[in-house]
């Protein structure tokens, strides 16, 4: 599904949290939401969700605008994986990714084997499948972001909003996770604070003080002035023979000066 984004903006108190983005995202493509912190990604994914009551602009989902749409017929278009989310202490691992289903359940079609069928692939997915009976108060930060990813896988979307959907997980995690992303059919956009990661994205768009300030592959975009202007590190590429990858090593700008 095509996600297209035209001057998003939000105010709060006078000052510009989001100022004027417009993006364009084709069905299937996974795409990097890089930037420092502050920088307006988490504001930006909720604008995209639709969440921002005062924001302005407008948000298409092939065509259609969200703000037409009931929160049903969002939900069952689009999920979204924030990076706190609230859920009640008194569920089981299993019960929040169940809460995926929702959008697709009513009293004509209640939640039958399929929807089981759906809920035990989406469990799986993440490498949560012999935890479901686990309470929720009992989990760690890792298997906490796990369960909210497969939740979003439950709900079937064709647009995938991520919220630094790495930033608790182990390294095995991690990779798992981005190779999982990879493979979705489903657009993905996804805010990410590891470049290297961001390397993996078919685009990234940076943003800087609410503003989108570059979008497009990411080693067109990840430039060594681009880094050290917006992020205020100097780069170093390595390449690794193995993969043909290229990597980034870090080097904080304030003290190599
Ligand atoms: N509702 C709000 N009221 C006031 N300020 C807000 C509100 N929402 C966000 N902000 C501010 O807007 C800026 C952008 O926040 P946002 O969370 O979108 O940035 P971010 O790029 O996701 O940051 P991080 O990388 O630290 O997660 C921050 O300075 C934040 O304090």
């Amino acid at each position: 599904m095509r996600l297209v984004a035209t001057k998003l903006g939000l105010r709060v108190q006078g000052r510009t949290i989001v100022d004027d983005v417009d993006l364009d995202i084709p069905a299937g493509e996974t795409f990097g939401l890089v930037g420092p912190n502050g920088s307006g990604k988490s504001t930006l994914l909720r604008l995209l969700a639709g969440l921002c009551r005062r924001g302005t602009g407008q948000v298409q989902l092939d065509g259609v605008a969200i703000s037409s749409l009931s929160r049903r017929e969002v939900a069952r278009r689009l999920a979204f994986v924030e990076q706190q989310t609230e859920t009640s202490d008194a569920l089981t691992a299993r019960n929040v990714v169940e809460l995926g289903r929702t959008p697709w359940i009513n009293a004509l079609s209640p939640f039958g084997s399929e929807n089981v069928r759906i809920v035990d692939q989406a469990m799986q997915a993440v490498g949560m499948e012999g935890m479901g009976a686990c309470p929720w108060s009992t989990l760690s930060g890792g298997e906490r972001q796990r369960l909210q990813i497969a939740r979003a896988l439950a709900q079937d979307p064709q647009i995938l909003l991520l919220d630094e959907p790495t930033n608790h997980l182990d390294i095995h995690h991690q990779l798992s996770l981005l190779r999982l992303v990879s493979r979705l059919p489903m657009t993905v956009v996804m805010a990410l604070h590891d470049l290297n990661q961001a390397m993996g994205c078919d685009r990234v768009g940076v943003m800087s003080e609410g503003r989108m300030v570059a979008c497009g592959p990411p080693a067109d975009v990840l430039t060594p002035d681009r880094l050290g202007r917006i992020f205020r590190v100097r780069g170093s590429t390595l390449y690794d023979p193995q993969d043909g990858a290229t990597l980034f090593r870090f080097h904080n700008l304030d003290e190599t000066h």
